[in-house]
């Protein structure tokens, strides 16, 4: 038997899997949602290994037709600043490769296969122009996937050298990505800014701005998707 589930009369609704690190980030997005039944959540664990394995858990659970990946994330000085948003533009695994003695090569470059997976660029460029015109500041840009949150500024350097443009950076992004891409599900990532990637300085985090800001992001959300 073929059930099609219709929302406000318009086609059938979509079913959207929102993937975050933590509960925190969780009640965040769904406070902004509000009650809106096409989307299920889940929790991805922190990380890029946990957010593979959930990431592929929950996805085989039903059939959704987009993840979307939404948390808090480090901010490169001059691309992201905290407090702002930052839709993927793509999705990288900025540190999958090997360290050498003048520098790192990627997983790409070693031929054993991508650190990188496209995002639905139509429904991201779509979420930041909405956001943008909602007011909230936004935009489109690299996202990395770090299994080692960045704790120097020489670190962010090799970063910002290695993925021209990069704007944010967090630790589960690709491990969802991975598993939607096997999977044929089309994915999305939006960051809220809570910290400058460079020096650690816990004190300096932002994490309650940026989860206001993802809020803000979640109620328009609802309306582009
Ligand atoms: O302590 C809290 O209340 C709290 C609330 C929400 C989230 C957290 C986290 O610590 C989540 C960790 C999560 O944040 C991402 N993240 C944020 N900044 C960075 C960064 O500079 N580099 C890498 N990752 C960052 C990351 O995705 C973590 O999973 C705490």
């Amino acid at each position: 038997m073929i059930i099609l589930q219709f929302t406000k009369g318009i086609g059938i609704a979509m079913r959207i899997l929102v993937m975050t690190a933590v509960a925190p980030e969780r009640d965040a997005v769904q406070r902004g949602l509000g009650h809106d039944s096409r989307f299920e959540f889940a929790l991805a664990g922190v990380g890029l290994a946990a957010a593979a394995v959930n990431g592929a858990i929950e996805l085989a659970k039903a059939e959704y037709d987009l993840v979307v990946i939404a948390g808090i994330a480090g901010g490169f000085a001059g691309q992201a600043e905290i407090g702002t948003l930052v839709v993927a533009s793509e999705i990288i695994a900025a540190d999958l490769g090997v360290e050498l003695l003048d520098g790192f090569s990627s997983l790409d470059e070693l031929g054993f296969g991508s650190t990188r997976i496209s995002v639905d660029a139509q429904r991201a460029e779509r979420v930041a122009a909405a956001l943008q015109t909602a007011g909230l500041h936004a935009r489109t840009g690299p996202v990395l996937t770090v299994a080692t949150a960045t704790g120097t500024a020489a670190t962010a350097a090799a970063l910002a050298a290695r993925v021209p443009g990069a704007a944010a950076e967090a630790m589960e992004g690709f491990g969802i990505a991975a598993a939607a891409q096997k999977l044929g599900v089309p994915v999305i990532e939006i960051r809220a800014i809570s910290n400058a990637i460079g020096p650690r300085d816990r004190d300096a985090w932002r994490i309650g701005d940026a989860l206001k800001a993802l809020e803000a992001a979640s109620s328009v959300l609802a309306e582009v998707l």
